[in-house]
């Protein structure tokens, strides 16, 4: 399988990517690395949702997302957010290409739990022979945080959750989460380095609030599936707070 590294963008974090970003995913690719970006815009749709008068409501990080607000998030995210970075990809000479779903089946999804969430989901099944196809030719795919269930109706994801599947299909050695704070911060401070099970204890502990909680519980059933390094940073050229096995500790 290709060896690659997943980066994801948060809302705020990619929108105006840095010069020292790219040249990240420039060095990556110099050693032969492939790079495959996922990305949010929660922010983005919930503005749109308020502009539109529709109520926002956020359980525990994720959306209820009803049939209207399906429609905007599809809306925002593939047509604002998704051609924006792609764009940004593009002035910086590197080949990109964004997709979403409904690509080739590219994310299959489950509903998370229908009655409370609604349209919400989780991946299921990443189609690997896709991106492969797309890493071989060297282009960086630029993916949507929605999937399709096995029947083609679409469903809401996280985007870290979609970045986390993604990253354990392809057993990747590195997981960017980049978002707008340098890391986890527990009891005041910036956590550099943390095991799965210190990880995993952060949530009973309430450390954690909003959308860190489901990036965390991401992030942990990442490095349990076989990815080496989760980082959540704010950009490349920070190592964040790394979150992996003990025994494989930097
Ligand atoms: N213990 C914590 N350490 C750092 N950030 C935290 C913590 N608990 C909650 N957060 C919040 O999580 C936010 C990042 O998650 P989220 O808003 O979902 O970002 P993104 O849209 O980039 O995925 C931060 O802005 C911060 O307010
Ligand atoms: C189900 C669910 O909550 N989906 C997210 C998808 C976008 C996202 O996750 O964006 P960030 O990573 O920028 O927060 C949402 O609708 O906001």
């Amino acid at each position: 399988m290709t060896e690659c590294i997943v980066v994801k963008l948060g809302g705020i974090a990619g929108k105006n990517l840095p010069h020292h970003f790219f040249q990240k995913i420039r060095y990556w690719k110099s050693q032969g690395k492939q790079v495959i970006v996922v990305h949010g815009g929660g922010n983005a749709v919930s503005r749109m949702m308020k502009k539109l008068n529709v109520q926002v409501q956020i359980v525990d990080g994720l959306r209820v997302t009803s049939k209207e607000v399906l429609a905007i998030t599809k809306m925002v995210l593939i047509g604002h957010v998704q051609p924006d970075i792609t764009n940004q990809f593009l002035e910086q000479g590197l080949a990109a290409v964004g997709l979403n779903a409904a690509d080739q089946h590219c994310l299959i999804g489950d509903y998370v739990n229908k009655p409370v969430l609604g349209n919400v989901g989780s991946v299921s099944k990443v189609n690997v022979p896709f991106f492969e196809n797309l890493l071989k030719e060297d282009i960086i795919p630029i993916v949507a945080p929605l999937a399709l269930t096995e029947f083609n109706q679409w469903l809401n994801v996280n985007a870290d959750d979609t970045a986390c599947k993604i990253a354990e299909s392809f057993k990747a050695e590195s997981l960017y989460l980049m978002t707008d704070v340098p890391g986890i911060k527990v009891d005041g401070s910036w956590v550099s380095q943390l095991s799965l099970e210190e990880a995993a204890e952060l949530k009973k502990h309430g450390v954690l609030t909003g959308g860190m909680i489901p990036k965390v519980e991401h992030a942990v059933c990442a490095v349990q599936k076989g990815v080496s390094h989760v980082h959540i940073t704010d950009g490349l050229h920070e190592m964040g707070t790394i979150i992996s096995r003990a025994e494989v500790r930097v």
